[in-house]
């Protein structure tokens, strides 16, 4: 068998009404998701929200309380985790210190009794895969910490997983290290064609390589979806103001008049919105505006400018102690009066 040919079978996950209790703590409240095969799907979530449960649950370290787990068709709620295909990747990388680097990604192949030809072929292959060649001799503390979550990557990957779980594999790392990581952890994933749950509380980093994500708040999951929905259209205030940057406006719907307190109105293009109370979202980039008397919409007052490279965020000042996030490449000044139409918004009610 040559060592890029695997016997890893593409792999889909359900998990059907799991609940687990930690004594009185619910860390996870009823959980049903559908990972489809090849995917990559992330749990995101703030700390302590019960995702890093769902994922040791699904690798079979933690024993569920209610619920089934199937992989394919396989009911694999209580088979623990050596007795799946399956390949881990911890936060802090979890290598023998005492163990070389070698001797830490041949552990797997051993176990499975791969004869010695075979397991020095695969170590090069899994070690070319994370781009650390010729590092074979090394110990864990002779390397970077983003070596050794590659090599930790290269572990995972070696037994020829059917399925690959990665616990905020990024979080010990510096920013630049993690964007590029994270950027070749996606890769790889595509190269192989490898189903991939990956546990984040990084929203940038869950939008960037997530085919799609599950958004998850005190042990229960309040949307699934790819990455522009969760963005564009987030289904509550907790998910709206979890991911990215976000204008909460509190008023009125009439008609498509959303009426702010200090009768202030802003203008919305019509949509199955319900009339009444509730909280106008936008995002800082979902504005037409201009200095142009007679553009309509609601009137501002700039009155703080970021500059962010490519971009300019503005507080604009509307009034009545209210004001807007916008983000544009239109360059304005400190006091200059704009007018602003919203062209993307949702209203959730109260
Ligand atoms: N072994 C355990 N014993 C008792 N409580 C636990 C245990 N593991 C997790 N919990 C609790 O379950 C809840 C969910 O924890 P979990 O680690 O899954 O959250 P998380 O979203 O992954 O958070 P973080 O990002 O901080 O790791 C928390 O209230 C946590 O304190």
């Amino acid at each position: 068998m040559k060592v890029s040919d695997t016997n890893r079978k593409t792999t889909s996950v359900s998990i059907k009404e799991v609940q687990k209790n930690f004594g009185a703590i619910q860390a996870l409240r009823n959980v049903s998701l559908e990972i489809h095969e090849k995917e990559f799907f992330t749990l995101l979530g703030p700390s302590g929200c019960g995702k890093t449960t769902l994922l040791r649950s699904i690798a079979g370290f933690e024993k569920t309380t209610k619920g089934e787990i199937f992989f394919n068709e396989e009911n694999t709620t209580n088979i623990p985790p050596w007795n799946k295909n399956i390949g881990f990747v911890f936060q802090n990388y979890a290598l023998w210190p005492n163990k070389s680097v070698y001797r830490n990604i041949a552990y797997g192949l051993e176990l499975r009794k791969k004869d010695a030809s075979y397991i020095k072929e695969k170590i090069s292959w899994a070690l070319d895969m994370v781009e650390l060649r010729g590092i074979e001799k090394k110990f864990p503390e002779e390397l970077s910490g983003g070596q050794q979550q590659r090599v930790a990557i290269a572990r995972a990957l070696v037994i020829d997983p059917d399925i690959l779980l990665l616990d905020e594999p990024l979080s010990n790392l510096d920013a630049k290290l993690r964007i590029s990581l994270r950027q070749q952890i996606r890769n790889i994933q595509r190269s192989l064609e490898i189903t991939a749950v990956y546990v984040t509380h990084d929203q940038e980093e869950a939008l960037e390589i997530s085919d799609r994500i599950a958004v998850m708040n005190k042990g229960e999951v309040l949307q699934v979806g790819p990455p522009e929905e969760i963005y564009q259209r987030p289904s509550d205030l907790f998910v709206a103001d979890f991911i990215g940057k976000a204008n909460f406006l509190e008023g009125e719907l009439h008609g498509s008049d959303f009426k702010l307190p200090g009768n202030l109105v802003i203008p919305l293009q019509p949509k199955n919105c319900k009339a009444g109370k509730g909280i106008l979202f936008t995002r800082p980039e979902s504005f037409s505006h201009s200095k142009e008397e007679g553009f309509g919409g609601i009137r501002g007052r700039i009155i703080q400018r970021y500059y962010l490279g490519n971009l300019h965020r503005y507080r604009v000042d509307i009034g009545n102690e209210m004001s807007i996030l916008l983000e544009t490449g239109e360059q304005y000044n400190e006091g200059d009066l704009i007018q602003l139409k919203v062209s993307n918004y949702e209203i959730f009610n109260q």
